[in-house]
């Protein structure tokens, strides 16, 4: 499978913490590859790094596009952010933090297609409308402001903002991580469905091993910044090799 992004040597300290220790991995188109680690492991400064959103003190970040190889320092910023904008997507865990509450949900998914060069008013809504029913929230809502919205459908919104300019490569940090149980389970499978159906490559940080299960075609085990163990999601949870991993799967570890 042709790779997609690629981390080299990545490391990255806070202080005297390290938060990334030599760090590398790969991701492939249309695959979904998940981050698991307990708290502090480095999963979020890793996804930060890979998304262009914070500088590694060394090592580097491919992006492939097309034939070319170009780390994201060799981009730079403009068009590292031009990539967020469009053939990137970014879902975090609280979606209050990423959406804008004083705007329409209609807006929300509108002003991301803008972004990325949408100009016809009546296409932007037409596409917002069919993105909310994509996301299973009813498109009567799409002047209604996200406030009045519930946190499982304001994770929905957060998604349908998200993939409206059909990105290759979603980011994802802990997606259900702050939704009740009963939430989360129907935001991961609308996730999965719709992660296949357009075949976009995922990096998905979680603490959740079921929602790595779940989700991932492989995964990294992160411990203290390092890779402690990488493989397909069925093999690593269903043999777990290091230490670390079993007591992860054995859930004995704190999230
Ligand atoms: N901005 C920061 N300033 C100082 N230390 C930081 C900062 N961000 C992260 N760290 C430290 O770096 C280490 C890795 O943190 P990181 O947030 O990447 O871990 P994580 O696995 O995502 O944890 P969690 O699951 O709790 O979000 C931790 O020791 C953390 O305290």
């Amino acid at each position: 499978m042709t790779p997609l992004l690629q981390a080299r040597g990545l490391t990255h300290r806070f202080g005297r913490v390290p938060a990334l220790d030599d760090v590398s991995l790969l991701l492939r188109r249309h695959e979904i590859l998940a981050i698991v680690g307990e708290s502090g492991s480095g999963k979020t400064t890793l996804l930060n790094v890979l998304s262009g959103r914070l500088a590694p003190q060394s090592g580097d970040v491919l992006f492939h596009d097309g034939s070319a190889a170009l780390s994201l320092a060799a981009r730079g910023e403009i068009a590292v952010r031009k990539l967020q904008r469009a053939r990137w997507g970014y879902v975090a865990q609280d979606p209050r933090a990423a959406l804008r509450l004083d705007i329409t949900a209609g807006g929300n998914i509108g002003e991301r297609l803008m972004a990325s060069g949408a100009r016809n008013y009546a296409e932007i809504r037409a596409t917002a409308s069919r993105w909310l029913e994509a996301v299973e929230i009813d498109p009567q809502r799409l002047d209604d402001l996200p406030r009045t919205f519930s946190g499982g459908m304001l994770q929905r919104l957060q998604i349908a903002a998200t993939l409206v300019t059909d990105p290759e490569l979603v980011f994802m940090d802990e997606p259900t991580g702050g939704l009740d149980v009963s939430v989360q389970a129907r935001i991961l499978d609308l996730i999965r469905s719709l992660v296949r159906r357009l075949g976009l490559a995922v990096l998905l940080v979680t603490h959740d091993i079921g929602v790595a299960r779940l989700l991932a075609d492989r995964l990294i085990v992160m411990r203290h910044g390092r890779i402690v163990e990488h493989g397909l999601t069925d093999q690593v949870l269903d043999d777990p090799h290091h230490e670390y991993t079993q007591l992860l799967v054995a859930s004995v570890l704190p999230a």
